[in-house]
């Protein structure tokens, strides 16, 4: 694959200030997620490299927390100016590797810089508190203090973001982080701990292993060095992670599976409900985590509605995203594309209608054409599974109260969305629906001021904004006596 800055595609991995392959000699091969070619090689690594990668996070980490505030943001401001200067070249890696089209690629370049440009200013905020003691010969302050060593293992949808947004405010926070990317799309993240190591972040500050994600994470888990783990992807997955950190009580970070729930109402904004929902729906070939998962149309609104969804939908241009016009790449794999089907194939078989799409895209592989479905219920595994897939399903509902009870009739509570232009709706309905987030006549709620992340089964914490550093502080409590 060919690059401006050929540095760019280093195929080793940076482990203790070294650009290393596996013990093993063996490798990962990077496929390109439109055409299924070999791009490049990455070491496969397994827990022996993990072990030194943590030991030298650990000495790393300690230099790195006594650094000033100051400091370790000029760092991070130079990694952005790097990140920037070589947008297109990172776009084309997560094209390549991941599938996004090149417009959302460049589009989410930008999105990961902005986390790191929010923490590195961030990092000059973290601030204590000297309180007022019980017994006036005491004094009590409170400190925050660097967790220490953090892991973070990161989902292919966002190969850049959910980097940065995990390891700019560890960074900031004076840890040193260890990541694990996804192995359909490990060359974004070397790629960014490559133009970090030239921004000037020391050896074994940040570190990224390719390879065995069992062996890896098993490790990274297991490690009593390791104080903290944020992940990313599947709730099945973080159960699991969450289950393996157990033992040695590490601080966590999930962010999981979700199953928005949109409600259109009949005084909404025809034109913008459908916006929002195709900026929602057909992100990343509707491949987020707070993708429109289910949308409920209001009855009397429904014709209208579902008419010009088709519409936009059948606009949509399905190929290889290194195409400029290309809207919708392929999904991750063919295991994707069999989930969407079956998702299909259940709501058909339970007597939904099928309004466009539906099936395969002619160019084969991983290619799925957008579709819409009719007349879906409760009874559907759309209304009860992350389709994670081009299909916007609609369920026609009548009052209020019905709809937030099927909205919230999940396990599932990362981000919900409505469009009405009646303002008790405005307030009323985003306090009813149990999300951790709620966009009201908006489909793009992501950005690196607000926090994000879910409840129940779509995980723990918040990430970005002013409360998504403190996953990466403890406070320490001093009290002097005088
Ligand atoms: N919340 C989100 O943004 C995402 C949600 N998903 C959901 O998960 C479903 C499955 O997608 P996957 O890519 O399989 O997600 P996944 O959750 O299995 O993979 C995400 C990351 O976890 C790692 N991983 C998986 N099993 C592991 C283990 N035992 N130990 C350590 N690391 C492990 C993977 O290597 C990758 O880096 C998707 O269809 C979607 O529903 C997937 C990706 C992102
Ligand atoms: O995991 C995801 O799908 C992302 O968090 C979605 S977003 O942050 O890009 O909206």
């Amino acid at each position: 694959m060919k690059l401006n800055n050929a540095d760019l595609l280093p195929e080793k991995n940076p482990i203790d200030g070294a650009w290393v392959v596996a013990d093993s000699g063996q490798r990962l091969t990077v496929k390109n997620a439109a055409t299924g070619a070999a791009i490049a090689g990455v070491p496969l690594l397994g827990q022996a490299e993990t072990q030194r990668a943590i030991a030298a996070a650990e000495v790393a980490q300690r230099a790195w927390k006594r650094r000033s505030a100051a400091e370790r943001a000029q760092v991070l401001h130079r990694w952005v100016r790097l990140i920037e200067e070589n947008r297109e070249d990172l776009a084309s890696l997560m094209t390549a590797e991941g599938g996004k089209p090149l417009a959302e690629a460049r589009g989410e370049v930008g999105y990961a810089a902005s986390f790191i440009t929010w923490f590195a200013e961030e990092a000059k905020r973290i601030d204590g508190a000297l309180l007022q003691p019980v017994n006036p010969t005491q004094r009590y302050i409170v400190s925050k203090q660097p967790v220490g060593v953090c892991a973070a293992i990161t989902p292919w949808n966002f190969p850049a973001a959910m980097i940065t947004r995990k390891a700019a405010p560890a960074l900031a926070a004076g840890c040193a982080i260890i990541v694990k990317p996804a192995e359909q799309t490990p060359l974004t993240a070397l790629a960014l701990a490559k133009l970090g190591e030239e921004a000037g972040l020391p050896p074994g500050v940040l570190q990224v292993l390719t390879g065995d994600a069992q062996a890896i994470g098993g490790e990274l888990c297991r490690n009593p060095t390791v104080r903290k783990l944020s992940f990313t992807g599947s709730t099945e997955t973080g159960r699991l992670l969450m289950a393996q950190c157990a033992p040695t009580i590490k601080k966590l970070s999930l962010e999981l599976g979700g199953n928005a729930p949109v409600i259109v109402f009949d005084d909404a904004d025809l034109q913008l409900a459908v916006s929002g929902i195709m900026a929602s729906k057909f992100r990343n070939s509707g491949q987020t985590c707070v993708c429109a998962n289910r949308i409920y149309v209001q009855r009397g609104i429904y014709p209208a509605l579902a008419d010009a969804l088709v519409n936009a939908v059948q606009a949509l241009k399905v190929g290889n995203g290194m195409e400029e016009k290309v809207t919708q790449g392929p999904l991750i794999d063919q295991r994707a594309v069999e989930k969407v089907e079956q998702h299909i194939r259940d709501a058909l078989e339970k007597g939904a209608t099928l309004l466009t799409g539906g099936q395969r895209h002619p160019l084969g592989g991983n290619f799925f054409t957008p579709t819409v479905i009719g007349n879906v219920n409760q009874a559907m595994r759309f209304a009860r599974e992350e389709t994670f897939g081009p299909v916007a399903p609609l369920i026609p509902f009548d009052t209020d109260e019905e709809v937030v009870g099927y909205a919230n009739d999940t396990e599932f509570g990362l981000a919900a969305y409505l469009f009405t232009r009646d303002a008790r709706r405005q307030w009323l309905i985003p306090e009813a629906l149990e999300y951790g987030m709620v966009g009201v006549n908006t489909g793009l709620i992501s950005n690196e001021v607000a926090p994000f992340g879910g409840i129940k089964q779509s995980g723990l914490g918040r990430e970005g904004s002013r409360f998504g550093i403190d996953d990466y502080l403890e406070l320490k409590y001093i009290c002097i006596a005088l």
